[in-house]
């Protein structure tokens, strides 16, 4: 369930004659996705995205969402800009919410890639690292290194309900990754930060959509790269690496922006601190989220599972 907010047939007719879209003609609550409420919106021209930015949001980000959206698109890559109204305003407010009306793409987000079709996400994805050398703007990460350890002790004992022993291996993994992080040296750039299969709309082994682009933020280049690993190249439970995704993966960003040695060497180091970051939001809401809530709560353990794999690779390394 993606749908927080509802909007009423009046209310989101007057809202799309501020643009230049046509008439409405039908509008249906989009089910995927957790974070923002969205709409698929067909009217007399065409075919649209409105989403209404919830609480995970802040309003205050979106200007900087909107404008790497634009910037990448202008470079002719595939991903969803907003619309500007005929005022020239893309950032609107519907229903008490900060809200967008946003280009629809074409595709579907997949459950289970081939490696043909990792391997053009993970193009795509270098080219989206070539597209932002000249994009100007700037955010910290709010879910980067620094946010980590608060997370974690926000989360507290409670880790241990969720798995017993979680709260000592966890914080065990977080002092070593938090050492060993690479503090300068590497790349930084407009990262997506979140590029898991459900925010990648392909047809066949063509990437028409990376979406989803709202933990957007400045930081390793390369980090962008292990969170997009951990993210595809295991099994739902990640207790099963499919290393022909991981390779996969690897060599469609090589396609493009071939790694150094530095970041080869960081790689696992990199992919651990994702796990962490996953494990720690998911671990969170699980605990903040009541079992019957709407939202399906994702499990934390199984980016425990993956960051065991590799620490492992750290340590034979
Ligand atoms: N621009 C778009 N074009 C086509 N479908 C989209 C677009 N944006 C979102 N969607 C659809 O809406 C779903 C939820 O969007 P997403 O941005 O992932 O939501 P959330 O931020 O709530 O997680 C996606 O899985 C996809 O099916
Ligand atoms: N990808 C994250 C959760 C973020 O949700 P999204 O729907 O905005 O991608 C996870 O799987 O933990």
């Amino acid at each position: 369930m993606a749908v927080y907010t509802q909007v009423p047939a009046e209310s989101l007719a007057a809202f799309l004659a501020r643009y230049d879209v046509g008439e409405l003609v039908s509008a249906k609550g989009i089910a995927e996705g957790v974070e923002n409420s969205n709409y698929l919106v067909d009217t007399t021209r065409g075919r649209f995205i409105l989403t209404l930015y919830e609480k995970r949001v802040d309003a205050g980000d979106l200007p900087y969402f909107m404008s790497l959206l634009a910037h990448l698109d202008a470079k002719g890559l595939p991903v969803p800009p907003a619309i500007p109204d005929r005022a020239g305003v893309a950032i609107q407010e519907l229903e008490g919410r900060p809200a967008c009306l946003i280009k629809f793409l074409s595709g579907v987000s997949l459950s289970h890639p081939t490696p043909g079709q990792a391997e053009a996400a993970a193009r795509a994805m270098a080219d989206m690292h070539l597209a932002v050398a000249d994009f100007g703007e700037d955010r910290p990460n709010s879910m980067g290194i620094e946010s980590w350890r608060p997370l974690f002790e926000r989360c507290g004992a409670s880790l241990d309900d969720i798995a017993p022993g979680l709260d000592a291996e966890l914080g065990a993994a977080l002092d070593r990754v938090l050492a060993a992080w690479p503090r300068d040296g590497f790349d930084r750039c407009a990262i997506h930060a979140d590029l898991f299969p459900d925010n990648v709309l392909m047809l066949g082994e063509q990437v028409t959509g990376l979406i989803d682009f709202y933990f957007a933020s400045t930081d390793i280049r390369i980090y962008d790269l292990a969170i997009m690993h951990s993210a595809w190249s295991f099994g739902a439970t990640g207790a099963e690496y499919h290393h022909e995704i991981g390779d996969a993966l690897l060599r469609g960003y090589e396609s493009r922006f071939p790694l150094s040695d530095a970041e080869r060497a960081a790689f696992p180091l990199l992919a651990s601190g994702a796990c962490i970051r996953f494990a720690l939001s998911r671990a969170f809401d699980w605990i903040n989220t009541p079992a019957d809530a709407l939202v399906t709560r994702k499990d934390p353990l199984a980016y425990v599972r993956r960051l065991r794999h590799y620490e492992a690779m750290s340590h034979s390394a």
